[in-house]
């Protein structure tokens, strides 16, 4: 049995007069979940909702049992934004000191967040230094700093290369094979194969919320895109 990381229930989030989410229910549980949807769909609105920096408008999120944002879940989970938050002028094991320093977690976590990206290696390079892959790794390195329970990645892939892409989904996969819920946003759908469970989006809405093959099979199509485009036909405007 799945045991639910997250619980989101009638989620409306209004951003610039314009409803972004409109009444989501939705339970996320371990393993990887990918959050799929075109651009502007409202994939970093529900993130935000969930890792507890958005206002809410109606609804109810839970993480780990908790109301989202509230106090005990700060030090639970990691997420990585498309704004890197690394310092460039620092090195790989100057900015997770830094980081662990912030966060209060002992300086040995360093050392396995390091390794956990795979940037043993590179861990007195400059962050400026690095190549995209390599900084996106140091700001995950960042989230996983205090073993958070729940990861929630916005967009982590975008701009890398194929090989750098599946070296990735792979480290996420091995970070929910430890026991870490991971969720994961893309607008890219050729990512979804490599999800446990997908969720579909588009204009604030979920779509489809399954496995990549129940997903294809009910939509009688081969991949996730030709699914996505027959969900779309199928859904009233
Ligand atoms: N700060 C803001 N103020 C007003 N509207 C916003 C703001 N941020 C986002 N929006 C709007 O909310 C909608 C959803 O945006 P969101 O960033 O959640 O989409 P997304 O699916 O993550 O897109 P992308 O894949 O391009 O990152 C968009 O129409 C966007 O224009």
């Amino acid at each position: 049995m799945m045991k639910s990381t997250v619980e989101v229930s009638g989620l409306t989030v209004v951003r610039g007069g314009r409803p972004v989410l409109t009444g989501l229910d939705l339970v996320i549980g371990k393993g990887v979940t990918g959050l799929l949807g075109p651009s502007g769909c409202g994939k970093s609105t529900l993130l935000r909702s969930i890792v507890g920096v958005q206002r809410v408008d109606s609804g109810t999120v839970s993480v780990l049992g908790e109301p989202a944002g509230s106090a005990p879940l700060r030090d639970r989970i990691g997420y990585v934004t498309q704004d890197s938050s690394v310092y460039l002028d620092l090195s790989v094991t100057e900015n997770l000191r830094f980081f662990a320093r912030v966060l209060g977690v002992g300086a040995d976590e360093v050392d396995r967040a390091v390794e956990a990206v795979d940037l043993t290696s590179h861990r007195d390079a400059l962050a400026g230094n690095l190549s995209g892959g390599q900084l996106s790794r140091v700001s995950l390195a960042v989230a996983l700093l205090g073993k958070p329970d729940l990861l929630v990645l916005d967009e982590p892939t975008v701009g890398l290369d194929p090989v750098l892409r599946r070296d990735l989904w792979e480290l996420f996969h091995r970070i929910a094979d430890a026991g870490a819920t991971v969720l994961v946003s893309s607008h890219v759908m050729d990512e979804a194969e490599r999800c446990d469970r997908l969720l579909l989006m588009r204009e604030g809405r979920i779509i489809a919320d399954d496995t990549p093959a129940a997903i294809k099979a009910a939509a009688g199509a081969d991949d996730i895109e030709t699914a996505f485009l027959a969900l779309v036909e199928a859904s009233p405007a």
